[in-house]
């Protein structure tokens, strides 16, 4: 397996229960629900995406193995931090490399997981959850996106972008299922503030679910 990469950076997590949290970024090219190009965006399944993912960026690189892949996120953590990720790690907070994309379940498999946890990393995901999930992953984050069905059910937090307003995906079509924690992030456009303020809303009425600020964004951090 090869694997197509668009950047890879080593940043501070801004979403979710991880926020602040400092990792590696492994964003894969190519996502099932929207080519990447505007030209396309009214017409795609997903179109409120905040995201570059095409082709290969100058961060990114085409990477024919596994451990090469996992070498080259081992490097940015080296690079950040100043030491390499201790493939030996035991306790405290492990080095993270979180694959996001496009959808890296497209192209994220079990070598791959494997190669990154004998380099040192927890594995975490960002997915839209239409894809099935390999065997390993420390950590699932699951985006779900109206108009599509999702393969992975469990995890360990589910962050639902709001407000989409199809029906399948209200908040309530998605409390029931095996995450930990619960998410509404708002969606980011030219309706940030009004979208905001309704998440807010929908979390004080249901306390089932927290407010995901985009932090990264409010920061300035990429
Ligand atoms: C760019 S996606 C990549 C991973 C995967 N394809 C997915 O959708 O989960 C990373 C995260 O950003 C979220 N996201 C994308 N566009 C957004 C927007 N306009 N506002 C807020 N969150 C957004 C996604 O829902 C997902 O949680
Ligand atoms: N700092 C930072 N945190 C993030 N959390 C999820 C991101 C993503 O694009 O998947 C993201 C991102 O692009 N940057
Ligand atoms: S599924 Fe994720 S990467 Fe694909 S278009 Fe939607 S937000 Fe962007
Ligand atoms: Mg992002």
């Amino acid at each position: 397996m090869s694997y197509t990469v668009k950047e890879i950076f080593y940043t501070l997590q801004g979403e979710g229960a991880n926020a602040g949290r400092a990792a590696v970024f492994c964003r894969f090219a190519g996502c099932n629900l929207w080519t990447g190009r505007e030209a396309d965006r009214h017409r795609a399944v997903c179109r409120f995406c905040d995201t570059d993912f095409v082709g290969v960026g100058p961060d990114g690189g085409r990477f024919a193995s596994a451990e090469a892949l996992a070498d080259a996120v081992a490097e940015r953590w080296a690079a950040g931090t100043g030491q390499l990720p201790d493939a030996a790690w035991t306790g405290g907070v492990a080095p993270l490399v979180v694959c996001t994309g496009g959808e890296p379940l497209l192209q994220l498999d079990e070598a791959a997981v494997d190669a990154l946890h004998a380099a040192g990393f927890e594995v975490a995901v960002e997915t839209n959850g239409t894809q099935p999930a390999p065997a390993g992953l420390d950590w699932i984050c699951v985006s779900p996106k109206a108009g599509t069905t999702l393969a992975v059910t469990a995890g360990d937090e589910l962050k639902l972008v709001y407000p989409q307003r199809e029906a399948e995906a209200q908040p309530k079509h998605f409390e029931r299922l095996s995450f930990r924690h619960f998410f509404l992030q708002p969606m980011d456009g030219p309706d940030l503030a009004e979208n905001t303020r309704a998440a807010i809303a929908y979390c004080l009425a249901h306390p089932r679910w927290r407010l995901s600020v985009q932090t990264h964004k409010v920061v300035g951090l990429r």
